[in-house]
């Protein structure tokens, strides 16, 4: 199952490229940069990431980016997760990438676009992997901070395939972000959020009517609600879930709990992903293993999955065509 898993064409929807980033690169950008960081090793960063839920995750995911200075940080840090993922036979990513926690240290927009998109051009120039580009708003900030944000990315607005909405969930819901979502959709753009991570049922219905979302990322507490369930049926909103991020972060106990294989037996539009792979123990290669293991999938559960994960990602339709024929052939 391994080797069929490792050459399956496979498709990312839900990434945060600031958690793809390892201690590694993180003491090497550490040393380049002349930074201080709160861990000796290697080790002792890693012995460090024990989360008790998502807050405990987003303060070291914070702070671990806080490495990340210049163009050439921003593109190391991408090309770095592009080359692992290709490694394991990823074929598209689409990628969230947080600009206001990069805003609020000083690093303007303009350093953190130039390094990820020089990183994007080369993967599809030289990787055989297509990226797409999720900016992203942090949920626990001001709204009208989101929406400046917006408007000073307008250099890049052709250069963006969705806009997205991470961070803090409880208590931060989707109606707060409203008029940003109406603007994004205003300048043509898709949205996607996270919602039913920690947070309730109630706000991935949210999410549907006042944010009018393409897709869910994690929506796993859909089952909570079977009102939600059926919404999410009737229209195949594809959920970005992610495995072993819920297990690091205690949304479920163990994956062998996961609700996975409710979600499939819903008739859900199921997709996988690694959320946080330097964070949560693996790429998403690792997440198809551990489903492997816990869930007995045969290989056409994995191929379905990465079916709808084609069918939705962020890319032209002679790749879309092309990515699916690769996946049949796998
Ligand atoms: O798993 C996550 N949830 C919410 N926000 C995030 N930002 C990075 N990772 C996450
Ligand atoms: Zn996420």
């Amino acid at each position: 199952m391994h080797d069929f898993l490792l050459q399956l064409p496979k498709v990312e929807l839900h990434l945060h490229i600031e958690g793809s980033l390892e201690p590694e690169l993180m003491f090497e950008l550490a040393k380049r940069n002349g930074i201080e960081l709160p861990y000796a090793t290697v080790d002792e960063a890693k012995a460090a990431y024990e989360f008790d839920d998502l807050q405990g995750f987003l303060n070291l995911y914070f702070q671990g980016m806080n490495v990340l200075r210049t163009e050439q940080d921003f593109y190391d840090l991408a090309m770095d997760y592009f080359q692992r993922a290709r490694r394991e036979g990823v074929v598209h990513i689409d990628m969230h990438f947080d600009p206001q926690a990069h805003l609020q240290r000083g690093i303007p927009l303009e350093v953190v676009m130039a390094g990820l998109l020089r990183a994007k051009q080369e993967a599809e120039a030289t990787l055989d992997l297509s990226v797409g580009m999720i900016m992203a708003f942090l949920r626990d900030r001001p709204a009208e901070e989101a929406l400046g944000v917006l408007e000073n990315a307008a250099p890049y607005w052709k250069f963006l395939d969705a806009i997205g909405l991470d961070s803090a969930e409880r208590d931060n819901p989707p109606l707060k972000f409203q008029a940003l979502f109406a603007r994004a959709k205003e300048l043509g753009l898709v949205r996607v959020a996270h919602a039913g991570e920690e947070g309730p049922a109630e706000y991935i219905a949210e999410a549907l009517d006042l944010l009018d979302v393409q897709r869910i990322d994690h929506g796993v507490r859909c089952l909570e609600s079977d009102s939600v369930v059926k919404r999410l049926r009737e229209r195949q909103i594809v959920l970005t879930v992610c495995p072993l991020s819920n297990v690091s972060l205690k949304v479920v106990d163990n994956l062998r709990d996961h609700p996975l294989p409710q979600l499939l037996k819903e008739n859900l539009k199921v997709t996988i992903s690694s959320d946080d792979p330097a964070y949560f123990g693996g790429g998403l290669l690792t997440n198809h293993v551990a489903c492997a293991e816990a869930f007995g999938w045969d290989m056409e559960i994995f191929r379905m999955l990465n079916r709808n994960a084609i069918e939705e990602a962020f890319v032209d339709e002679s790749r879309r065509q092309e990515l699916l024929q690769r996946l049949e052939l796998a």
